[in-house]
């Protein structure tokens, strides 16, 4: 199979976009590992493919999967880079799209200077929906990680997160800490996992080792994940700056029920084409 695809970044969360819309396109878990290697692939953190939507009341449909085959439900960059990849094509002219995603339907608001600005939707709290083992709805929970204790906020954007306070995140143990709670037993589909220093109460810095990649440059869902826990302990006010290693998001969110907003940058680096 030839396919046609665009290399795209937000902030440095790099992506495959491929368009299912004009070319037929089929691809196993295998192959999407295959286009996610850096050594013999294309190389990127998430492949998205854009389809036509299900739903008459919508613009489009993507689909999002790590790099190590894992479909998943919601990616924050990835929902602004695919805003400019339709753009781009010539698939829209909107500036304002609704697309279908497996967390459900987001709208999408292009900018201007590559800006796009995101509705996410409500942040999902209860533990069963996120899905996170624990009886009652808190803001942080004690999770044993081998004989150690963390404090962890647990949020779903659609896909879960857990999110920790470290005084430091140029010295928090991202790798180590990140793997070993990501498959932890009570996060039963997996989670990512963000690292939160908080500078005031509108600049926070945030490092996330994502479910299915490892640490990423940045992590959108990550963000607004870490903006609602770090709201829910009145650490910051409803707008914040958030500062990933790849550059920085604008979070706004006003509190529960209420749909977190996220805008930032959307990248395109390359067109190609490659046989699988
Ligand atoms: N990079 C993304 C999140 C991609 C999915 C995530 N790794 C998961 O498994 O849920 C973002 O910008 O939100």
């Amino acid at each position: 199979m030839r396919l046609k695809f665009t290399k795209m970044h937000g902030l440095g969360n790099d992506f495959v976009m491929v368009d299912a819309i004009t070319q037929r396109v089929k691809l196993s878990p295998e192959k999407i590992r295959a286009l996610g290697d850096r050594h013999t692939g294309i190389g990127c953190d998430q492949i998205l493919v854009v389809e036509a939507p299900r739903n008459p009341d919508v613009d489009f449909r993507y689909r999002i999967y790590n790099a190590d085959g894992s479909e998943v439900e919601n990616c924050g960059n990835g929902a602004r880079c695919f805003a400019r990849f339709v753009r781009d094509r010539r698939l829209t002219s909107k500036d304002s799209i609704l697309v279908e995603t497996a967390a459900g339907i987001l709208q999408l608001n292009v900018q201007d200077r590559d800006q796009v600005s995101v509705d996410m939707g409500a942040p999902i709290l209860e533990p069963q929906e996120i899905p996170f083992d624990a009886d009652i709805q808190a803001e942080t929970y004690p999770l044993d990680v081998g004989g150690e204790v963390y404090n962890v906020g647990a949020v779903s954007m659609g896909n879960p997160h857990a999110v920790l306070l470290v005084e430091d995140v140029d010295t928090a143990p991202v790798d180590a800490l990140g793997a070993a709670i990501e498959c932890h037993p009570r996060f039963p589909q997996k989670v990512n996992v963000g690292f939160l220093q908080i500078e005031d109460r509108t600049r926070a810095r945030l490092r996330v080792f994502e479910r299915g990649v490892g640490e990423t440059r940045a992590c959108g869902t990550g963000a607004c994940a870490a903006m609602v826990s770090a709201r829910l302990r009145d650490l910051v006010d409803e707008e914040v700056q958030i500062q990933l290693p790849g550059g920085t998001l604008t979070i706004h969110w006003p509190g529960p029920g209420e749909p977190v907003t996220m805008t930032g940058p959307a990248t395109a680096v390359y067109h190609g084409q490659i046989v699988l």
